[in-house]
This record gives structure tokens, sequence and C-alpha cells, in this order.
């Protein structure tokens, strides 16, 4: 069993890492899916009322909420796969809920790069899909995201993750992280053993 979570500010490559970890057959549990859910469930709209309702949930079960409704949809998938990736936490209060719950087995994964490069990548980004990252400014968005406490869950990662260079070799490290092939320092015992 492995849980790998990712952290990083918008733009840091998150999304691509998930995208890898499907391709290679692992499943992935957004937060995003979680709030989106509990969106549907309450009769509300997921595409408009989803931040609402984010902010519903901390108001009214605390500030883990969401990584703790994420956790039966982590072992729903780990009964059928062996490694399963967690995209979106945003806080060490969240980092708190996925070690409790499963222990050696979860690795923190940071992405991490410069301002600048996420800036011309949103950028990019948008011009792919024809519109811009909801006319939020990355500044504000990379504020927004430190407020929920962003810093304290990548200063808490056991692999960081430079993405600085090309997209293929991005993706090159996230395989060999989601294949297990990255020694975050917790497993090397287990590896070592035959
Ligand atoms: N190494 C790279 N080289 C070139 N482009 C990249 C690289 N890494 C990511 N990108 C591109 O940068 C953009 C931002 O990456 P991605 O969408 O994965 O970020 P994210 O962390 O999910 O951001 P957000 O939190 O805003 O959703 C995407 O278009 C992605 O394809």
């Amino acid at each position: 069993m492995h849980v790998i979570g990712t952290v990083g500010l918008p733009g840091s490559g998150k999304g691509e890492a998930a995208t890898v970890a499907r391709e290679d057959g692992i499943p992935v549990v957004t937060m995003g899916d979680v709030v989106r859910q509990e969106t549907a469930d309450r009769g509300l709209d997921p595409a408009k009322d989803h931040g609402k309702v984010a902010q519903a949930l901390r108001d009214e079960n605390g500030p883990a909420a969401i990584a703790e409704r994420s956790l039966p949809m982590i072992e729903d998938r780990l009964e059928t796969h062996e490694t399963v990736l967690v995209d979106g936490i945003r806080s060490g209060t969240e980092v708190d809920v996925f070690e409790e719950a499963f222990n050696d087995a979860f690795t923190l994964v940071s992405i991490e790069a410069p301002f600048e490069v996420r800036a011309e990548r949103i950028d990019e980004r948008g011009r792919d899909v024809g519109e811009a990252d909801g006319g939020e400014s990355l500044a504000a968005r990379d504020e927004r995201e430190r407020g929920f406490g962003m810093d304290d869950a990548m200063a808490r990662a056991t692999v960081v993750i430079e993405n600085t260079g090309s997209l293929e070799a991005f993706h090159e490290e996230i395989r060999s992280i989601v294949r297990g092939e990255t020694d975050d320092g917790k497993h090397a015992e287990a590896e070592a053993d035959p």
C-alpha cells in the first residue's frame, strides 16, 4: 500500500503529476472531487457553489474536514490498487490526517517552481483552453493558498521535485515516484529486504 500526496503552489505541476499517475493506471483522488461530491449531495451546483461548500465544510467540521472526507474514497481505491495519488492537499492539518491514517505508507511530494516559471506556464495553459485562470492574478492565488497553510504543507514533504526543466523530465520523475522507484527515506529498509 502506498498513498502519495502532492502539494504545490498554483501552476507548479500538480495537475500534470495527476495525469501521469492516471496514465500509469494509478487512481487519483482530489480534494476538489470531495468538495464537488458534497456540493451535489447538498443539492447545489458543483460548478458554481463549490467554494461556498468548501468553506461550509470547514466551518461545520473543522480545518481537517475535507481531508477526512477523502479517506473513504482513498480506502476504496486501495482495495483494488497498490498505489493511490491524492491531489489538492492544502495545509499541515490535512497532512496530519493522511499521516495518521496511513503512517509510513504515506509520502508527501512537494512540486516547486519559481513564480515567473509558474506564471508563464499558467499563461500558456490559459491560451490552450482559450480562457484565463478565472481572472484572479497568480500573486493573489499564491496568497490565498498560503492563507490555507500551503507553506506548512510544503515544508512537511519528504520528496521535493523542482519542476523547472522539460515536461518530459518532469513526467519521468513523477513516473519513478508513483512506481516506487524513488527513495523518500522511509521505505529504504523495505526495499533492501528481498
Ligand atoms: N516542466 C514543465 N514544462 C512545461 N510545461 C509544464 C511543465 N510542468 C507543467 N507544465 C504546464 O504548466 C501548466 C501548469 O501545470 P499544472 O496545471 O499541472 O499545475 P497545477 O499545479 O495543477 O496548477 P493549479 O493549482 O493552478 O491547477 C500546465 O499547462 C502544464 O502542462
